[in-house]
């Protein structure tokens, strides 16, 4: 394995993902303990005096994989050289504020970061889009990025594929690692489609174990699609250490390759498969090696699939043509 650093800038970094993200990061759970990582932080300016601190924690860890860190405000800088960036830090939606107010906020910031990893980030970089709405916001940066091939950006919904086998093996008793090949389709948002139609237990088909189609529809679907909404609910702040974990186990996964006869769920550029509008970032079954990803191709998508994966689809393509309008893309 290389003994060059890894370079991985993450946005937001002061925030509350960020708190958890950039100690898993530091301490190897990406790429191991033998490959040293450089951490470049970006923050707005009235959040540096913040991340001072958290780079002073991040110091007393004396973490061995840690081979440097730089903070800023600008972009540019931030971004210089990057293999890897994690766009996390976004504006979350404040009290009376419209999904297009949302749209329009966070696109300025995906549009400037966007413009800014297509000026400097380093030539094999990946962009994973955290910071919501992701799907959306990872459509943004990718068109005012030209110059970065397409197939570079993702937005996450690794943390919606943990929760789904979670859900799963809370019901049948199975352990997580038992767990195949489960699929998040759409938007990571309440629309996105959780499928264990294709999914796994114990080399058994998942559906067939749970043998309860009124509780796939009514309790599975349903709890891991708002789960986002429940953790706020109980926590009164977003879910943070899960969607770090989530965040790593994306990267880890984009660039060391998900596991064989197993598959991972990203949000990536539609090339059109399984009737997802070409060009929207949609949730999919992939596998990934080397740093690239493939759509898992082939899988029998009946009615009541269908019918998800069109209605979350939808949204997508109703948030595209917002940020269209918005002069975004
Ligand atoms: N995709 C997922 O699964 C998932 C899961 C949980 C949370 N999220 C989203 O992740 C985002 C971050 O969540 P959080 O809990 O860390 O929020 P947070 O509010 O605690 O932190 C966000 C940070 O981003 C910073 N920021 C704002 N604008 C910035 C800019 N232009 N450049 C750099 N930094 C900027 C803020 O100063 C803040 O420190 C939110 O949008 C949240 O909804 C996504
Ligand atoms: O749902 C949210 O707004 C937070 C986050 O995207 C989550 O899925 O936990």
């Amino acid at each position: 394995m290389s003994t060059t650093p890894l370079k991985v800038a993450v946005t937001g970094a002061a925030g509350q993902i960020g708190y958890s993200l950039l100690f898993r990061l530091a301490s190897g759970s990406l790429l191991g303990a033998d490959r040293p990582i450089e951490l470049r932080l970006l923050e707005i300016e009235p959040a540096l005096k913040a991340l001072e601190g958290v780079v002073m924690e991040l110091d007393d860890c004396a973490f061995p994989t840690l081979a440097g860190v730089q903070i800023g405000a600008d972009a540019e800088e931030i971004f210089d050289g990057v293999n890897l960036a994690l766009l996390v830090g976004a504006r979350p939606r404040g009290p009376g504020m419209e999904r297009g107010d949302l749209l329009s906020a966070n696109g300025a910031i995906f549009t400037a970061q966007g413009k800014a990893l297509n000026k400097v980030a380093a030539s094999d970089v990946r962009i994973g889009v955290t910071g919501n709405p992701a799907n959306t916001n990872a459509l943004i940066a990718m068109t005012n990025a030209p110059d970065i091939p397409a197939e570079r950006f993702s937005a996450l919904t690794r943390l919606d594929h943990n929760r789904a086998i979670s859900q799963l093996a809370t019901k049948t008793g199975a352990s997580v690692t038992d767990i195949k090949k489960v699929t998040i389709w759409g938007n990571h948002s309440a629309t996105q489609y959780p499928d264990i139609f294709h999914a796994e237990i114990g080399g058994k088909n998942a559906a067939e174990v749970v043998n309860d189609r009124a509780w796939i529809a009514d309790t599975f679907i349903p709890t891991v699609a708002k789960r986002g909404a429940a953790i706020i609910d109980a926590r009164g702040s977003s879910s943070a250490a899960s969607a770090a974990s989530a965040t790593v186990d994306a990267a880890r996964d984009w660039l060391l390759g998900s596991a064989e006869n197993d598959w991972v769920s990203m949000a990536v550029r539609s090339d059109g498969s399984y009737g997802v509008p070409e060009g929207l970032i949609s949730s999919f079954p992939v596998t990934t090696k080397n740093g690239d990803w493939e759509i898992v191709q082939g899988l029998e998508i009946d009615e009541f699939s269908r019918a998800r994966i069109d209605a979350s689809t939808a949204e997508l393509a109703d948030e595209r043509a917002a940020v269209t309008e918005l002069g975004l893309i």
